[in-house]
């Protein structure tokens, strides 16, 4: 069993507990009507999604003593274009109330980074204030991620749709992804290697696919490799939450595009 299936494992769990005692509308959260998609597609340097994560099954605990305002806040003021906020609490030590936090005080779209697996879980994210889901390529067939694709979309969500092989790849433009994650990370070995976004990103027309490079993004160099290969946008987590200095971390990672 990888890891991707003991998480998915929980979710199931999960989402019968939120079947049973999740009143929707039940969160009146802010809501900040922003498109990623566009101000990330207009951009003349990198976007980052900066990433909120306590822990994460590769790493175990990397900040446990975060506070999700206060880190969201500082995100935007050192040139987030958007957060990400992991919930998952068995496998990340995240929850949603983090993500209401930072939600409450930020202006800039929101992830629900959650392994999302059901309609329950995207009206959730969208009644906590979340601008966009997660919807990972490995994690469902593909008639399941296609309707939870329609239904986000239909909320008015947008949609980071995840993947890590030319497979997964070809599932992103049966769906019709506009925005796509190429995950550097294999979920099931852990190991991390940007030449995945380099094979990957030659699929895709990126002037009109918005491609995110996640994972494994350290140094300047790093931004170099992928923004080479047509990202717009990085999504950064553990080199986040470890940074001491959050305004030179991102000045080195948000490189001028187009050079
Ligand atoms: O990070 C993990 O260990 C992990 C394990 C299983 C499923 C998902 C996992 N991570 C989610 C992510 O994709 C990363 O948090 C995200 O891309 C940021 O990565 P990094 O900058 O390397 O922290």
């Amino acid at each position: 069993m990888t890891i991707l299936d003991k998480i998915l494992a929980e979710k199931e769990k999960e989402v019968a507990e939120l079947k049973e005692n999740y009143v929707q509308g039940s969160i009146q959260a802010k809501r900040v009507n922003i498109s990623l998609y566009d101000s990330f597609m207009k951009s003349e340097k990198m976007s980052i999604i900066a990433e909120m994560k306590r822990a994460s099954p590769s790493k175990g605990l990397i900040n446990d003593g975060v506070e999700p305002a206060d880190q969201g806040q500082l995100y935007e003021a050192c040139g987030a274009g958007a957060i990400s906020v992991l919930t998952d609490q068995p496998f990340f030590k995240g929850t949603m109330r983090d993500m209401q936090d930072v939600r409450e005080v930020v202006n800039i779209p929101v992830l629900n980074k959650d392994f999302i697996i059901d309609e329950i879980q995207i009206d959730r994210a969208y009644d906590a204030g979340a601008n966009l889901i997660l919807l990972i390529a490995a994690a469902l067939p593909e008639a399941r991620l296609q309707q939870l694709y329609n239904y986000a979309e239909q909320k008015g969500l947008e949609i980071l749709f995840e993947v890590h092989n030319e497979e997964e790849m070809e599932t992103a433009k049966r769906i019709g992804a506009k925005i796509v994650g190429i995950n550097n990370r294999d979920l099931k070995t852990f190991h991390v290697d940007l030449a995945v976004t380099e094979r990957l990103a030659k699929m895709v027309d990126t002037d009109q696919t918005l491609l995110i490079s996640e994972s494994g993004m350290k140094v300047r160099e790093d931004v170099e490799r992928v923004a080479h290969s047509g990202a717009k946008g990085i999504l950064v987590g553990e080199t986040m939450m470890r940074s001491d200095d959050l305004k030179t971390t991102f000045d080195q990672l948000r490189i001028p595009l187009g050079e």
